[in-house]
C-alpha cells in the first residue's frame, strides 16, 4: 500500500500537499490538463523525485529509505517516452533485469498481443508496439521479483500508457490492467488524457489542476461536466453509458 502524508513540492514544479493512498487491487487514474503536474506527481509516487514536504510511504516505509533492489521488487514505473536504447529482442527486453520464469514472459507477450513480435528487435517496432513491450516489462519486473512473503502484487505506475495505442489496443490494455490489479492484488496508477478510459476502467480518479488535486473519488463523483468544463476549458456533452454508472463525454463540435 502506498500512502501520502501531506506530500508536496515547494519549488517549481510545485505540488500542493497531498494526502491519500493507493491500495492493492485498485486502478487509480490521474487526469488533468497539460502542465497540471501529473507526471511530476507520478515521479514522486515512484520515488524518482523526493517530496520536499510531507512523506510518501510504501508498505509503511518512507520511499527514500528503500534500498534500490528492494524497491524494484515492489514498484515499477513505465515513463511516457522511453528511448529504445540498445538493440534488444522484444522478449529479452521484457525479461531484462528480472530473470523471470520463461512461462511468465510468454504469458505477458500473449496478454500484450506481442507473441508474433517476440523475436523482433525493439528498434524495428512501431510506437504502439514499443509502448506495449515497455508495459509488459514493468509488469514482469513486479511479478518475477515478487517475494513469497508479499501479500500483494506491488505498485505499477504508468505515464500515459495508451498514448500510442489504437482503440482496440486501448481496450485490451485497460481490461488487462484491471485483470492484473484483481488477480495479483496489484496497485496500478495510470496517468490518462482520455477521460472516457478513466471513467470506464478506473476504480478512483484524482483530478490534478495547476499543481494541486482539484477532486478525487469515483469517476462518477469526479468527472462531472461542470468541473471538466471549468478545468479543461472544453465544451463537452455527456453521453449515456451502457453500465449507467460512469459518465462518458464527447466534445461539442
Ligand atoms: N524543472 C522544472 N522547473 C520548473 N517547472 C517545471 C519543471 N519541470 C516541469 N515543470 C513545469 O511543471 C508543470 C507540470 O509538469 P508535468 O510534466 O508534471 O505536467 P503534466 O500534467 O504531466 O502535463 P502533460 O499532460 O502536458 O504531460 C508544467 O507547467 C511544467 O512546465
Amino acid at each position: 500500500m502506498l500512502t501520502l502524508h501531506g506530500a508536496a513540492l515547494t519549488t517549481p514544479p510545485t505540488l500542493a500537499p497531498l494526502d491519500g493512498s493507493v491500495r492493492p487491487g485498485e486502478l487509480l487514474a490521474i487526469v488533468g490538463p497539460n502542465g497540471a503536474g501529473k507526471s511530476t506527481l507520478l515521479s514522486l509516487l515512484s520515488g524518482f523525485r523526493a517530496c520536499q514536504a510531507g512523506a510518501i510511504r510504501l508498505d509503511g516505509r518512507d520511499l527514500a529509505q528503500w534500498p534500490v533492489y528492494a524497491l524494484a521488487s515492489r514498484r515499477a514505473m513505465v515513463a511516457q517516452q522511453e528511448p529504445p536504447g540498445f538493440d534488444w529482442r522484444v522478449e529479452e527486453l521484457i525479461a531484462l533485469g528480472s530473470d523471470p520464469d520463461p512461462a511468465l514472459v510468454t504469458q505477458l507477450l500473449d496478454q500484450m498481443d506481442l507473441l508474433d513480435l517476440s523475436d523482433r528487435s525493439i528498434l524495428t517496432l512501431s510506437g504502439g508496439e514499443r509502448q506495449r513491450v515497455l508495459i509488459a516489462r514493468g509488469v514482469c519486473q513486479l511479478l518475477s521479483r515478487r517475494s513469497h512473503a508479499a501479500t500483494d502484487g506491488g505498485l505499477l505506475l504508468l505515464d500515459e500508457p495508451t498514448s500510442a495505442l489504437d482503440i482496440g489496443q486501448q481496450q485490451r490494455l485497460m481490461r488487462q490492467l484491471r485483470h492484473w490489479a484483481h488477480q495479483h492484488a496489484m496497485a496500478i496508477v495510470c496517468v490518462l488524457h482520455d477521460l472516457n478510459l478513466a471513467s470506464l476502467y478506473a476504480d478512483r480518479v484524482w483530478l490534478i489542476d495547476n499543481g494541486a488535486r482539484a477532486a478525487h473519488g469515483t469517476p462518477a463523483q469526479v468527472l462531472t461536466p461542470e468541473r471538466l468544463t471549468s478545468v479543461y476549458g472544453a465544451e463537452l456533452q455527456i453521453l449515456s453509458n451502457a453500465t449507467g454508472t460512469a459518465p462518458l463525454f464527447a466534445l461539442v463540435p
